[in-house]
């Protein structure tokens, strides 16, 4: 029997066989490299081991750990709390209860009537977020035995992991939204490729087709036979494979630009993301702050000096170079902020060996100890006023309130007067325009106090303005001596907002602290790069307007023509009477303000939405437990790595291991650079397919012997995935966002797709042809070629010729593939990968022509026969197949960019009839939203 009917099957089969094993392996390759990335973002939790504070995975906390809680943590495990100051908890994930639920470390007796409670006071649950206050609690339960664990257990049922095909894992539950998008598309092309096989079948059969090798076979069964082969040749089933390995190389990469990617899908949004909200400290400046000015019992001061160090540097009045450290005023009001502080600043040794101070902490509260030290008001001093009362800064109150100890008749040695009888002093610093409302009287330059008018209220207000103006974070401070406590210590249930409801009353106001903080550097230019992207960038800040609006100004996020009364706003605006406005009155808003100040965590959920509702794809950073409402909300969710609580970055997409907003951009630049490396493969892969159907199609119609083209599904393998390696172009940045819901596989790429197929089919054809007439003594017809001597080792002569070229153009169809539009020769070698890849293709191909008995017995080609004709009519093939493809490309280039234009005119068109219609001037280009998708819709153009 003649042994060339089987091998077609077992190449065949080996093929399937060594595209299964290659995806396999890259498959668990990449998988291993998202499990090393869920790795680095554990959660993590301070626990106390050997009487030490120490940081350790969350998951390897065990029963009988004390775990040390403060805001923003979420409890790693169920804990019975043995401490309890302002500890609320949100329980949402365990009750469903969205308020937030107190905590003490008291039993109370159960009142009669009282309603049933589903989570005792004394315990912290596993999974619950810390909103406020601190606690530390003794684990009593970890993992599935905690509360949320036997709910889950509950729910799961058995826990068996979903299988398919008995022992491949079922990953489709993890698949990205492309992923998902592209097995449609995939699932359409099998569709249309069994039709095409039917086809394919009936006019086999019809025409009475047999096979060569055994001319007294049934039609049928070799129609079947074709019929499958042409079906194999048609799926594309390195698309899938490839994107894995596409999102898993580009999760390691975004690591060097210091983001970590929580959820894959956040790569691919990435690429559309129209607009950055953006905090203030710490991601879009340094967070080092510096005082620079005070402001105390009526006088003006600068404050000298650098950095944290305080050995350098005093506070002089304005306009004099006199140490002024000494003055009441300045005393008092350093003093009272220091007691009001929960950062330390201690000296220690940084990497360099050389030794640093450093503060430990919350980044305002910093330069406040740094000026008290100026003025000699060490640590220890401060340690002297037992504290016993907090109330902890929080977002929403924008203040922090104390009460600590005082004795004697000054607050210190040429401190402030104290009124006899004075045992307590009860200090509120935080945001001026709210503290000045709690004020009735202020500190005076002899030490007495006075009423404070309405008219001082302005004058200090004014005092706020001038520093603000100058980009600084101004903080009040307020005090106010008492006898005793104003509630009643011994009540049991007094909550602290009610003790903060009774202290902060008639406060007598200290003084003014001024801070700078610098930008972060690239941070400027980031927001410029980011406007030419298309992206708008919004300021979302706690602090106050003027300031805000002069760091949005250094920042670039607003500009010189920009009118700050229309695009920048104090968030109380957008609920004026304590409600939100109606969707649409926020939406105006949104659609035109760049800088929100004043704003508390509900704000930016509320500004996220509106963004959404306007066709925007939004990235929002977070910070605080509060933040993750929005960061859920966002297209893309953005926590930060130092500064960030674990249940932001629980509820982000992305972390920014540095905090800093130029890596934001970096990342955009990376989605968009991965998505059209995406696109790129899939346009390679299918064209190859729709080449391989063309061609199977043609000979089996005309007549002629099918190729023996399989293999080239293997070595176009490797430059696939090297397409999804490239580095994105250098304009990447320089063209609009891409619209949300527009399709991977725009029109324009079909066509592409279908040009490059048709050229591709036409050239090997040729190619085929001409060494068939050559090798098979001139004929090219089956019905003939099977009539003559020998002619298994004729047509293989041929069919290697035929392979060897396709393979060839296929390598030079790689780099042509680099980009739709730009020449081949641009940037030639600039994909490192590519070269590498073509190597390995080239390894393949040699080894599949030339080994001998693998070659001829196995694979049916024969290398080492086929002369220097042969050779030298394969390379005719990549030659025309590069001349006809890169004409082809100034068809595509010229379509891609009416494409391009189409998008900048859909979205201009309403922009001008807004803008003419509504009076709001300097309204950049970059606030107009890619509404729709323009007919980007996928017509099969094969
Ligand atoms: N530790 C603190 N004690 C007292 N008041 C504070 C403290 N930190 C901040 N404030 C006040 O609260 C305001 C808001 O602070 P918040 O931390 O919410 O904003 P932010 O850090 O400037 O904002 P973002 O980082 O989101 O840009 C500040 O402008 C300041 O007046
Ligand atoms: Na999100």
């Amino acid at each position: 029997a003649d042994p060339l009917s089987y091998t077609t099957g077992i190449a065949i089969g080996i093929i399937v066989l060594v595209n299964a094993g290659i995806a396999a392996w890259t498959e668990r390759k990449a998988g291993d490299a998202l499990e090393a990335l869920s790795k680095m973002m554990q959660a993590s939790i301070y626990v106390v081991r050997d009487g030490n504070e120490v940081q350790v995975p969350a998951r390897s906390v065990v029963v009988g750990d004390i775990v040390v809680l403060s805001t923003g943590d979420v409890v790693p495990a169920d804990l019975r709390l043995f401490e309890a100051q302002d500890f609320k908890v949100s329980e949402m994930a365990l009750t469903g209860e969205p308020d937030d639920v107190p905590k003490t470390t008291k039993v109370r007796e159960k009142k009669i009537g009282a309603p049933e409670k589903l989570t005792p006071e004394t315990m912290a649950f596993s999974g619950c977020s810390i909103t406020s206050g601190l606690g530390r609690g003794l684990v009593t339960d970890t993992g599935m035995n905690t509360r949320i664990g036997r709910i889950a257990q509950l729910i799961a049922g058995d826990d068996g992991q979903k299988t398919i095909c008995c022992c491949f894992p079922d990953t489709s539950g993890n698949q990205t939204p492309l992923q998902q998008n592209l097995n449609m598309l995939g699932g359409r092309i099998g569709i249309l490729a069994i039709s095409v096989c039917v086809f394919l079948f009936f006019i086999g059969w019809v025409t009475d087709r047999k096979d060569p090798s055994n001319p007294d076979s049934e039609t049928w069964l070799y129609m079947i036979l074709v019929s499958v082969t042409l079906a194999v040749a048609a799926i594309p089933e390195g698309i899938p494979l490839c994107v894995t390995i596409s999102l898993s190389m580009a999760c390691s990469d975004m690591i060097k630009q210091k983001v970590l990617v929580r959820k894959l899908p956040a790569l691919e949004t990435l690429g559309s993301a129209s607009v950055i909200c953006s905090d203030k400290t710490g991601t879009l400046t340094e967070g080092k702050m510096t005082m620079v000015a005070m402001y105390a019992a009526g006088i003006t001061y600068e404050v000298t000096g650098k950095g944290f160090d305080p050995e350098v540097g005093q506070v002089q009045r304005s306009g004099s170079h006199e140490d002024s450290g000494t003055d009441m005023g300045v005393k008092s009001s350093l003093l009272a902020a220091a007691l009001c502080c929960d950062t330390t600043l201690c000296k220690e040794q940084g990497v360099d060996g050389v030794m640093k101070w450093v503060p430990k902490g919350n980044s305002t509260e910093a330069p406040i100890l740094v000026a008290a030290r100026k003025v000699g008001l060490s640590e220890a001093m401060v340690r002297e006023y037992p504290r016993v009362m907090e109330v902890p800064f929080s977002s929403s109150r924008m203040m922090m309130l104390t009460v600590s100890r005082v004795k004697g008749t000054e607050l210190c040695p040429g401190g402030m007067p104290l009124p006899a009888g004075t045992n307590y002093l009860a200090v509120c610093k935080g945001a001026p325009n709210y503290i000045i409302d709690l004020c009735s009287e202020q500190l005076k330059e002899d030490g007495s106090a006075a009423k404070l008018t309405d008219d001082d209220k302005s004058e200090i207000l004014k005092v706020v303005d001038g520093h603000s103006a100058r980009a600084l974070r101004v903080l009040a401070i307020a005090a106010r001596p008492m006898s005793s406590l104003p509630y009643d210590e011994s009540k049991e249930d007094i909550t602290s907002d009610q003790m903060f409801e009774a202290c902060r009353q008639e406060l007598r106001f200290l003084g003014l602290v001024a801070s700078t903080d610098p930008a972060r550097d690239g941070v400027p230019d980031s927001v410029l790069a980011a406007r030419e992207a298309g992206i708008s960038v919004v300021m979302v800040t706690g602090d106050y307007l003027l300031t805000a609006v002069a760091i949005a100004r250094s920042m670039n996020i607003l500009q010189p023509c920009d009118d700050p009364d229309v695009s920048a706003v104090d968030c109380a605006c957008l609920r004026p009477d304590g409600e939100y406005l109606d969707a649409q009155e926020i939406d105006k808003l949104t659609g035109s303000v760049r800088v929100f100040a004043r704003a508390k965590p509900e704000d930016k959920l509320e500004i996220v939405k509106s963004l959404q509702r306007q066709g925007q794809v939004a990235a929002m950073t977070g910070e605080g437990v509060n933040d993750a409402p929005a960061l859920n909300q966002a297209d893309i969710g953005v926590a930060l790595g130092i500064d960030g609580t674990e249940a932001a970055k629980e509820a982000s997409d992305l972390i920014l291991t540095d905090d800093n907003f130029c890596s934001i951009l970096a990342a955009v630049q990376k989605g968009r650079a991965i998505y059209s490396g995406i696109q790129k493969f899939v346009a390679f892969i299918m064209s190859v397919h729709i080449a391989e159907v063309m061609q199977i199609f043609v000979c089996i119609v005309v007549g002629i012997p099918v190729m023996r083209t399989f293999l080239i599904l293997v070595t176009d393998l490797p430059p696939s995935i090297a397409l999804g390696a490239e580095p994105g172009e250098a304009h990447i940045l320089k063209i609009r966002p891409r619209p949300k819901d527009e399709p991977v596989v725009l029109s324009w790429m079909w066509l592409a797709m279908a040009m490059n197929g048709t050229v591709l089919t036409t050239v090997i054809l040729i190619v085929y042809l001409i060494s068939l007439m050559h090798f098979c003594d001139g004929e090219v017809l089956q019905e003939n070629i099977y009539l003559l001597e020998g002619y298994q080792t004729k047509l293989s002569l041929a069919q290697t010729v035929a392979f060897i070229s396709l393979v060839w153009s296929e390598n030079v169809r790689a780099y042509i593939s680099r980009s739709f539009t730009k020449p081949t020769w641009h940037d030639l070698l600039g994909n490192r990968e590519m070269q590498k890849a073509i190597v390995l293709a080239q390894i393949c191909l040699y080894g599949a022509v030339l080994i001998p008995y693998l070659s001829d017995r196995i694979l049916g080609l024969r290398g080492l026969e086929i002369g220097v004709f042969g050779w030298v009519l394969a390379a005719t093939g990549p030659v025309g197949c590069f001349i006809l493809s890169e004409g082809c490309k100034a068809i595509t280039a010229y379509q891609a960019k009416s494409y391009q234009e189409s998008l900048v005119s859909d979205i201009s068109e309403p922009e001008a009839s807004l803008a003419s219609s509504a009076p709001a001037k300097g309204k950049a280009m970059e606030s107009t939203k890619p509404t729709q998708t323009p007919n980007g819709t996928c017509c099969l153009a094969f």
